[in-house]
């Protein structure tokens, strides 16, 4: 709590003014009890008529003032509680940014999620609602029982006599609730997730016929969702009543005692109304506690989640006098590189060298290591052992930026965002005129087909590309790359959904780039490797293979072995022909 109470230091102003409308709203607040006293005592009882309009002025403005304070304060803790979210949700989510992506193998999206919405929102809460309305209430409390103590203060004793049973029930009813309302929270969630999940995979339960399953799911879970609401109902009803009996047995009781001290001359019924007036400032008070503790507890749990978040400082960052080289020709290599997620190395001792405008293939098995090893060129990841060297300088030297702008990566999970086709291209380079945008895509091969769709560039597409095909899904990501236009292309397995036709093509016309990029690709089919200047074969983490196409098969092993599977049906189809 104690960082997140640094963003409120900054808006200080902003903490007084509403604060000392709440003391000035209080200490009028005090003054209506006893100008009802006099008003029967002296104006109704002693018949002093000439104070009415005095008492009736001072009533009018207390409660004129107490309005305008009011609107003040509410708005004042407003603003500084709407700044506060602003800059935590936007400090928040810049720190997110910086994480690297080992924080996101261990992370959930929906966590993080609730980082930025709920906790802030839980923070944001107390800050401007939680902390003033504790401390207005002890104020209250406090004056309003010193009040009660100077006026008699063996009713002020009386008064207290069932103070600690309406704590004690509104603090058991605040845990009973907030236990109900955190089973709503948790089920909500699921219930969401639930519907989300259903409505971005609708294709795959349509296409399995499981629209009743999911159906039934959801009703499942929806009559959960009822069950939990009615449990909280049900808190309601049972200590909702037994706080109204203690709060009106607190001012009968006062009323009886009081009442036999009017009847003893000690006491006038001025007074005593006066007395039951305040009374109220101490029961409000006692009934609200359970509620501002569960909030204030909820904010601090929420603020410690936050800080959890905030105070990890990202492994991957610039070193302390990071290289700015002007350029970045492109030439990689890879000395000696190991690495490993956890406890196992996915890479054994790679050596592997690419100059400037190379094209280097990565073929090998699913989980051979062909992604972990490109991850290691822009440090998505640090190796364990050995380096990374690009133009001759080790990648954990070079200004992280600069690094990560020389670098194109299509990765092999394509992510499209909802806005139209120019704009998804246009993420590779901020400041790209039309023209740019349409010769990337020609060069990715994706022009033809947006030009053939009703808003062609404009035409924005769903969630994740949805109304795309997977392999116009790919080209577009292609021409997000290439329009950026750096030194090191990598294509992880990008063209995997592609027809062999359109991959010549693409790969043909990456090939006649005037600045040709120093270009990993990564595939599965012999046709998109084969005119590599050197192509891998990974197994487990280790090169058994290297060469190129031609060397690769004369030397009739791995490579040779997929380049026959894949050839095989080729074959048989020409010597059919034949
Ligand atoms: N973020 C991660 N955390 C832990 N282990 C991982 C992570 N990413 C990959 N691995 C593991 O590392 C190994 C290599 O994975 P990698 O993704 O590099 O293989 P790949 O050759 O690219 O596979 P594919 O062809 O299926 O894409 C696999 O055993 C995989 O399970």
């Amino acid at each position: 709590m104690k960082n997140v109470l640094r963003y409120v230091k900054k808006y200080r102003i902003f903490v007084v003014i509403p604060f000392a409308s709440m003391i000035i709203s209080i200490a009028l607040d005090m003054f209506n009890p006893y100008l009802i006293g006099i008003m029967i005592d002296r104006v109704l009882k002693k018949e002093e008529f000439e104070l009415l309009g005095k008492v009736l002025l001072g009533i009018g403005i207390i409660t004129f003032s107490r309005t305008i304070l009011g609107y003040i304060r509410e708005f004042t803790f407003d603003y500084l509680s709407t700044r506060v979210s602003i800059e935590l949700k936007r400090d928040i989510f810049n720190h997110i940014q910086s994480l690297p992506f080992s924080y996101f193998d261990r992370m959930n999206t929906g966590e993080l999620m609730s980082r930025i919405g709920e906790d802030v929102d839980n923070v944001w809460r107390a800050v401007g609602f939680g902390i003033g309305l504790a401390i207005e209430n002890t104020i209250y409390f406090i004056t309003a029982f010193a009040i009660l103590f100077s006026m008699n203060w063996k009713l002020a004793l009386v008064s207290l006599i069932t103070m600690p049973f309406l704590a004690i029930l509104a603090m058991r009813l605040e845990k009973k609730i907030g236990k109900a309302y955190e089973d709503i929270s948790d089920h909500v969630a699921v219930l969401n997730t639930t519907a989300q999940e259903n409505i971005a995979g609708v294709r795959l339960v349509k296409a399995f016929a499981r629209e009743k399953h999911e159906i039934l799911k959801f009703l499942e879970l929806n009559k959960t969702n009822y069950n939990l609401n009615m449990k909280q109902a049900n808190v309601w009803g049972k200590f909702f009543p037994a706080i109204e009996f203690i709060s009106n047995l607190c001012v009968v009781m006062v009323i009886s005692a009081g009442g036999l001290f009017v009847a003893g001359g000690s006491m006038s019924i001025g007074e005593l109304v006066s007395f039951n007036g305040y009374i109220w400032m101490l029961i409000w008070p006692m009934r609200m506690i359970g509620w501002l503790t569960n909030l204030i507890a909820q904010a601090s749990a929420s603020a410690k989640k936050i800080e959890n978040i905030m105070s990890i400082v990202p492994e991957i960052k610039d070193s302390d006098n990071p290289v700015v080289p002007e350029k970045i020709q492109g030439n990689v290599v890879f000395e000696n590189v190991s690495f490993k997620y956890g406890e196992e190395y996915v890479l054994k001792n790679i050596n592997l060298s690419a100059k400037a405008g190379n094209t280097i293939a990565i073929m090998g098995t699913t989980g051979s290591g062909k992604t972990s090893l490109i991850n290691l060129i822009g440090r998505y990841y640090d190796v364990c052992e050995g380096r990374v060297l690009v133009d001759g300088c080790d990648v954990r030297d070079i200004h992280l930026e600069t690094l990560r702008n020389s670098i194109s990566l299509v990765s092999q999970d394509v992510f499209l965002f909802s806005e139209s086709i120019a704009e998804n291209v246009r993420l590779g380079k901020e400041n790209a005129t039309f023209e740019e945008i349409k010769e990337a895509c020609r060069e990715a091969c994706a022009h033809e087909f947006i030009e053939e769709l009703e808003d062609g560039y404009d035409t924005v597409i769903g969630e994740r590309g949805i109304g795309l095909s997977g392999g116009q899904k790919q080209r577009i990501s292609i021409a997000r790359a290439l329009i950026k236009d750096a030194s090191i292309l990598i294509l992880d397995d990008a063209t995997s959904a592609l027809d062999m036709e359109t991959e010549y093509q693409l790969l043909k016309n990456l090939n006649n780039r005037q600045r040709k990029a120093t270009t990993f690709i990564i595939a599965h089919r012999i046709s998109a490797v084969k005119n590599a200047d050197e192509i891998i074969f990974l197994e487990n983490g280790e090169i058994v293979e290297r060469g190129t196409h031609q060397e690769l098969l004369n030397l009739r092993g791995r490579y040779y072995e997929v380049y026959c599977e894949q050839f095989k049906d080729f074959e048989n189809i020409q010597q059919e022909v034949i």
